[in-house]
């Protein structure tokens, strides 16, 4: 029987997944703390990736539980996690680069259930309601990151950076309890990153918790605590960052893969 985390917000156990044989995911056993930046790293190949996917309801899992703020998500379409609070981001921002960064964030805010385009079209009261909140929300989501000066640019004119704080803003404008980043820094310039590490350590304080994969180990070590590892579809080894690094079993893990 599985030890039950009073904090735990999200308890994966078991969680398998296989594409043509190949087992991806081998029983993963992870558990999110509210309030927490959790660090996931791994070797590429190890399944982080496809573990994002699954919890997020893109691919199926062939068996194990998903269990978040109670309830249980294995299997559930992807607007079901998001709407229950769980949002994830993609490694490469996805997005139309003609909008605005601000019709973006109203977009992705626009884009929940229960919203229904009717009320919108027939411009009822209580849908301007809507509107004017959600314009709220995105100015504010914008100011979080930084990026209410460009806020009437299209995304395509957006920095590197600018893009990957775009695409976080898009999942904080879904109102989570956790986010999911995939590599939020990949291709950021140092300066950045350590701007878009300030953004993320803000967020437990709004009660968002964060599970973040990277690849970039300075990043995890000043931001994340607790880190877990993967490494061949499971998880190898899970602590501080200083107790990870100091684990030889990940030192083998990642030996001859990645500098
Ligand atoms: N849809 C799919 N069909 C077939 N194979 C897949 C699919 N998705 C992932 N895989 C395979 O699963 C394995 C794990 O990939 P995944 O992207 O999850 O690893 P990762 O830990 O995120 O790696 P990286 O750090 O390089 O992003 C890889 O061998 C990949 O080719």
């Amino acid at each position: 029987m599985p030890v039950t985390d009073a904090a735990a917000l999200l308890s994966i156990t078991g969680l398998r997944r296989a594409f043509y044989g190949l087992e991806v995911l081998r029983g993963v056993d992870i558990t999110v703390r509210a309030g927490a930046i959790t660090g996931l790293i791994g070797p590429n190949g190890a399944g982080k990736t496809t573990l994002f996917n699954v919890v997020s309801g893109l691919v199926p899992p062939d068996g194990g539980s998903i269990r978040f703020a109670g309830r249980e998500l294995a299997g559930a379409a992807p607007e079901i996690v998001s709407a229950a609070g769980l949002v994830r981001t993609f490694q490469v921002a996805r997005g139309f680069p003609r909008l605005s960064v601000f019709q973006h964030l109203m977009l992705y805010g626009r884009d929940q259930p229960g919203e229904s385009l009717l009320p919108a079209l027939l411009g009822s009261a209580a849908s301007r309601r809507r509107e004017a909140e959600l314009a709220e929300r995105a100015w504010d989501t914008a100011r979080l990151l930084n990026l209410q000066r460009v806020i009437d640019n299209p995304a395509s004119a957006l920095s590197g950076g600018q893009k990957k704080l775009l695409e976080i803003g898009r999942a904080l404008m879904a109102e989570p309890r956790l986010v999911l980043l995939d590599e939020p820094t990949a291709g950021v310039n140092p300066v950045l990153k350590g701007e878009i590490a300030a953004h993320l350590r803000a967020l437990p304080g709004r009660g968002i918790a964060v599970l973040l994969i990277e690849h970039d180990m300075r990043f995890i070590g000043a931001l994340c605590d607790p880190v877990i590892v993967m490494a061949e579809g499971r998880v190898l080894a899970e602590g501080t960052f200083e107790s990870v690094r100091a684990d030889a079993r990940v030192r083998e893990a990642y030996m001859g893969v990645r500098a």
